[in-house]
């Protein structure tokens, strides 16, 4: 097989109608990936695995996966990531964590596997909390795999309020050791996944208890499962807690201990510590033991972006295969994706999938340094990173799961067939919405925030508010739109602005009138967290202009810029109604936004296919090659799918015999009665 990337090259036998999409595009989809994953030499290496990957057959999947039970999925997905492990250390550059991102979501897919979360929930928490004696210990086994791990934090009872956790690790003087307890039903860990079947260690977050005192949540390092046997170890329950909407190659568990015991130096003690005579330690910020929270949801952005964009490049590479309908010339039928409804329901999304990549490569670097910054004892940075990465986190995992969705709908028929993958990559994402802490919960997270700032600059101390909400204090000046990228940013500052101030307002008012501060925050809680949203939605804005600003190549930044304008006409005209409430926005203005949107969606059309082509998924990893195996088949680059969905009906396992046992045992009967 030739792997091609080149949106100019053609390739013999693809589909017409795709490759004359191709030869439109105004630009070079290798120089776009350039732009999308950061550089050449990322994007070249990303082409360079995927090459490497499609040449090794036991990589791929053996069969569809849709067709596979719970048990052959688990099956399936541990025979691929242990067959990846022994080929890793030649494909990718085993330090490199976007690599190993890369290679895994290409070889495993969506449905999951339980090495994922010993890589991204386990050895992350290790590395952060843990002291140099403790990565001495775990870390090297851990990442030679010598041990499979997992971050057991949920219960069935609490997964929000983590203050609530009822797990205890209650601290022995007497043998030094911390007692785990799992008190009552309710306190059993349940969802970590690889927790279930696969993990033979865990990091535990319990309520650390000292001579009755309650220290709250902290992180231990427990053995869970005999290394030789996999048997739990005496007073561990453990086991899967059954099938999910997806990711059901996973085994997310539940776990209770009874009165198992660790020794004194599993508590991870880079930052706390129990002392031998129980004397507590403080780490230097409060929520130190969250900050693994923090990283992950820095990533978010940049995987949910990717997530929507493997949904976006399937449903634009069918929409121009599919011809249905007639626009002027009544010959010949138009591709679907001439539908200014189709190109509105695709095109804001595929700006969005850009936007989510640019600002999520920011936050990932945002991270990185408060990490270097927290290890150099400096927790300042901290506030500021939760407050922004939990609202990014909520508004990108909402509109991914809104442009998946909207993907689906604009594949017809087809898109609703698990032969797309549409929907195992929306189940997967939508996850993203309640995992690593649920959407409300974050933008209130993210809300005390803002309302704080609110409070800063309303007692006129504007110099105090940091740059990521200084707009907060900015004067009203009425905005032109037609000055351009700027004017659009004004114009969002002044809504996300007055939607913070209306709701700090109502908050006070609430308390002023003799309301609690929980209850009026509970009465304000709908508007805070559409602050919240408002002010996400700007700063990822302010991103993808800062992004396309930065580009040279013209004809990249010709195409970015068509797509940013989309972008921004997309989400004004999404809050509109912000603006024309106090009269900030004239009703001519809406009329232009709409007007700017229409347009847009006719510049981005000729570049639509090229767009998705340069995010460079490989066939296999959209799940839709049909070479010696039968994939799903939808997004497939060379956009031959009708004969490829009728090879995909036909290994269902329901096809394998003519008169299945369903009409034998019941309707054969029932029509034989019904004759009688
Ligand atoms: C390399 C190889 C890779 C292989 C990969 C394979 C890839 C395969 C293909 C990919 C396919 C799919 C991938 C899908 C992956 C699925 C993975 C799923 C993973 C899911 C993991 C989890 O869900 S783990 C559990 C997460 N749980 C949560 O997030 C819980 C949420 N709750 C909380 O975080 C907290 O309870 C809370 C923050 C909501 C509240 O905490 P608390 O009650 O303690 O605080 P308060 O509200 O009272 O606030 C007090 C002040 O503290 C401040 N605060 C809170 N948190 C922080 C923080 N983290 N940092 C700093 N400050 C914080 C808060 O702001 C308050 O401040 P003030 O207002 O100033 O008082
Ligand atoms: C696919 C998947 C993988 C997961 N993997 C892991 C893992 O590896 N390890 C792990 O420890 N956990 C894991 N989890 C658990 C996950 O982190 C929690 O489910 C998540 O944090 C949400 O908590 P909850 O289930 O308690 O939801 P709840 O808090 O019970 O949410 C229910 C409803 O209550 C609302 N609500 C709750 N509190 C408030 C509030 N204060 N204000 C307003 N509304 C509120 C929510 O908005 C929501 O609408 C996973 C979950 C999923 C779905």
């Amino acid at each position: 097989m030739t792997m091609v990337f080149l949106n100019k090259e053609i390739r013999d036998g693809d589909n017409p109608d795709l490759t004359e999409e191709r030869k439109t595009a105004t630009f070079d989809t290798n120089k776009m990936a350039e732009v999308i994953y950061g550089s050449e030499k990322l994007a070249r290496r990303r082409r360079e695995i995927s090459q490497a990957v499609s040449l090794i057959p036991e990589l791929a999947d053996s069969k569809p996966l849709p067709f596979l039970s719970r048990n052959e999925k688990i099956l399936e997905s541990t025979r691929k990531v242990t067959a990846l492990n022994e080929h890793l250390p030649r494909l990718i550059n085993m330090n490199d964590e976007d690599e190993a991102w890369h290679i895994h979501s290409e070889v495993i897919g969506f449905e999951g596997n339980p090495l994922a979360l010993h890589h991204s929930l386990f050895i992350p928490p290790l590395v952060i909390q843990g002291s140099d004696e403790q990565h001495e210990k775990w870390l090297g086994r851990a990442k030679r795999r010598e041990i499979i791990g997992c971050y057991a934090q949920t219960e069935l009872g609490h997964g929000s309020n983590i203050r609530k956790l009822e797990t205890t690790a209650t601290y022995s003087l007497s043998t030094q050791e911390f007692i785990l307890h799992t008190p009552t039903i309710n306190a059993l860990k349940w969802w970590p996944g690889a927790l279930g079947k696969s993990s033979n260690h865990a990091v535990v977050v319990a309520s650390l208890i000292i001579k009755e005192q309650n220290y709250g949540p902290h992180l231990f390092m427990v053995q869970i499962r005999d290394e030789q046997s996999h048997e739990p170890l005496p007073g561990i329950a453990v086991g899967d807690i059954g099938p999910k909407m997806a990711f059901n190659g996973a085994d997310n568990g539940f776990l209770g201990f009874n009165n198992f015991r660790i020794p004194r130096g599993n508590l991870l003690n880079r930052h706390c510590n129990v002392e031998v005579d129980g004397t507590y330690v403080r780490p230097p910020h409060d929520k130190m033991n969250y900050a693994g929270m923090i990283r992950v949801r820095s990533r978010m952005a940049a995987e949910q972006g990717t997530f929507m964009a493997q949904a976006l490049t399937i449903a634009v590479r069918y929409s121009a295969v599919r011809r249905q309908g007639f626009l002027e010339n009544k010959s010949q039928e138009v591709k679907v994706l001439d539908y200014q409804t189709q190109q509105h329901r695709l095109f804001p999304a595929i700006a969005r999938s850009y936007a989510f990549i640019f600002c999520g490569f920011e936050t990932i670097q945002k991270y990185e340094t408060l990490q270097n910054e927290m290890n150099s004892g400096n927790v300042s940075l901290m506030a500021d990173l939760h407050a922004l990465t939990s609202g990014i986190k909520s508004v990108v995992t909402y509109q991914t799961g809104e442009g998946i969705e909207q993907a689906r709908m604009a594949c017809g028929g087809h898109g609703y067939s698990m032969a797309s993958y549409i929907s195992e990559i929306y189940g997967c994402a939508i996850g993203g919405c309640t995992y690593e802490g649920e959407n409300m919960v974050m933008l209130l997270q993210l809300a005390r925030y803002l309302v704080k700032s609110v409070e800063l600059a309303m007692r006129g101390k504007p110099g105090d508010l940091g740059p990521m909400v200084a707009y907060l204090a900015y004067p009203d000046i009425k905005v032109d739109l037609v000055t351009g990228p700027e004017a659009y940013v004004k114009m969002f500052q002044h809504i996300s602005k007055r939607q913070s101030i209306k709701a700090t307002e109502k908050f006070h008012r609430k308390m002023e009138s003799g309301v609690s501060r929980d209850e009026a925050w509970n009465q304000c809680a709908v508007e805070l967290t559409r602050a919240s949203r408002l002010h996400t939605r700007l700063y990822i804005i302010e991103t993808f202009i800062r992004r396309v600003d930065s580009i040279e190549d013209l004809s990249i930044k010709m195409v970015l810029t068509d797509l940013m304008n989309l972008h921004l006409n997309y989400e004004l005209l999404d809050v509109a109604s912000y603006a024309l409430e106090d009269g900030f926005m004239s009703s001519t203005q809406m009329g232009f936004i709409k007007n700017q949107l229409y347009s847009s969606l006719e510049k981005i059309r000729p570049n639509a296919v090229s767009l998705v082509d340069s995010f460079q998924f490989s066939d296999l990893q959209l799940r839709s090659n049909l070479l010696n195996f039968l994939f799903q088949v939808l997004g497939r680059r060379d956009g031959h799918v009708y004969q490829n969905l009728f090879e995909w009906a036909k290994s269902s396992p329901l096809n394998q015999t003519e008169v299945l046992p369903s009409v034998t045992q019941y309707l054969k009967p029932m029509m034989e009665k019904a004759k009688l």
